[in-house]
């Protein structure tokens, strides 16, 4: 049987006294895009830098491609965008993606990628004068340019403006599409939503819910709405049939939840009637990828 893109068991990673990664466990099936998503510190560049093979983990096992993070042979197979950095300031855009591509047997077109992600006027520019969106997108076009069967992308579209955003998420779409599996960190809910096949969400090192977007989020829908802040909600859940539950939150931004069916909206709006409440932008929609999250990982910043 074909291993999987990435498998992940009982990993740990210690910096000093802290464990930034606490016995992690998961895997990233081949062909698809797994979606690592977690709190600032929560441990995802240490677990796929890890994988990447340029960390070393202090416990458990990790195999990329059925083989050790640091076996030579990934390096053809693998394409890796950082953070940040990697490519010496000197060196000219396209020069640099020309140069990356000759280590590849079967490498894309260098220009044709750059045309794609909006570098070609920049071709001939340093790296160090880019700006920090145009060098984001050179990294991107760098992990991909050999082919990769798995790419690991970390954060891809932080910082970068809409237009080149899209254009990012229209390549991993395109590489999904050619059977090459992903793995990318984003804070960008939207995107893990839109992008994955598969969503990892960790916390203080830990996994502490996987599944599709759609199995995380579930089939139930809410009633939201924005009013003024501090209404007295109690009156209105008493109206309410049994096992809704009603809330503020953040402050302004009211959420029904329970049987969403007309019988609840008539209800909702008869209250706001007879309280004199202006429910702007009242909606029914589903939970998104953000509420899950910041239901499993609370709203205190780290
Ligand atoms: N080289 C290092 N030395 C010491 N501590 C580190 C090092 N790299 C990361 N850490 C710590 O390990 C924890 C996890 O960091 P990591 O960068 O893996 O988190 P992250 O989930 O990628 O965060 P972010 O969303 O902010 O990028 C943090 O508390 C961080 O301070």
């Amino acid at each position: 049987m074909e291993s999987p893109a990435v498998e992940i068991l009982d990993l740990v990673k210690r910096y000093g006294g802290a464990t930034a990664v606490d016995g992690l466990t998961f895997r990233a099936e081949r062909g698809e895009v797994t979606a690592v998503l977690g709190p600032n510190g929560a441990g995802k560049t240490s677990t796929v830098e890890i994988c990447e093979g340029f960390r070393k983990a202090d416990g458990g096992v990790v195999r990329v491609l059925g083989l050790p993070p640091d076996a030579p042979e990934l390096r053809a197979r693998v394409g890796v965008m950082l953070q940040a950095g990697g490519v010496p300031p000197a060196a000219r855009c396209g020069e640099w993606l020309r140069l990356v591509s000759r280590f590849y047997a079967r490498p894309l077109d260098p220009e044709a990628l750059l045309g794609r992600l909006g570098l070609t006027e920049h071709a001939r520019t340093p790296y160090r004068r880019m700006s920090g969106g145009q060098q984001q997108r050179l990294s991107l076009a760098a992990a991909v340019v050999g082919r990769p069967e798995l790419v690991f992308l970390d954060e891809p579209t932080a910082g970068l403006d809409p237009q080149a955003r899209h254009a990012c998420w229209d390549l991993v779409a395109e590489l999904r599409a050619a059977g090459v599996s992903v793995v990318l960190t984003t804070h960008h809910m939207e995107e893990a939503e839109r992008l994955a096949d598969h969503v990892v969400i960790i916390d203080r090192g830990k996994v502490v819910a996987e599944g599709t977007p759609a199995t995380l989020t579930g089939a139930e829908r809410q009633l939201r709405f924005r009013a003024r802040p501090g209404l007295g909600l109690e009156e209105l859940l008493n109206a309410l049939p049994s096992g809704s539950a009603a809330k503020e939150s953040p402050s302004g931004h009211y959420i029904i939840e329970g049987q969403v069916g007309p019988e609840l909206l008539a209800t909702v709006t008869a209250w706001c009637a007879a309280e004199g409440v202006m429910a702007d932008d009242l909606r029914i929609e589903r939970r998104t990828l953000e509420d899950v999250f910041l239901e499993l990982t609370g709203r205190e910043l780290r």
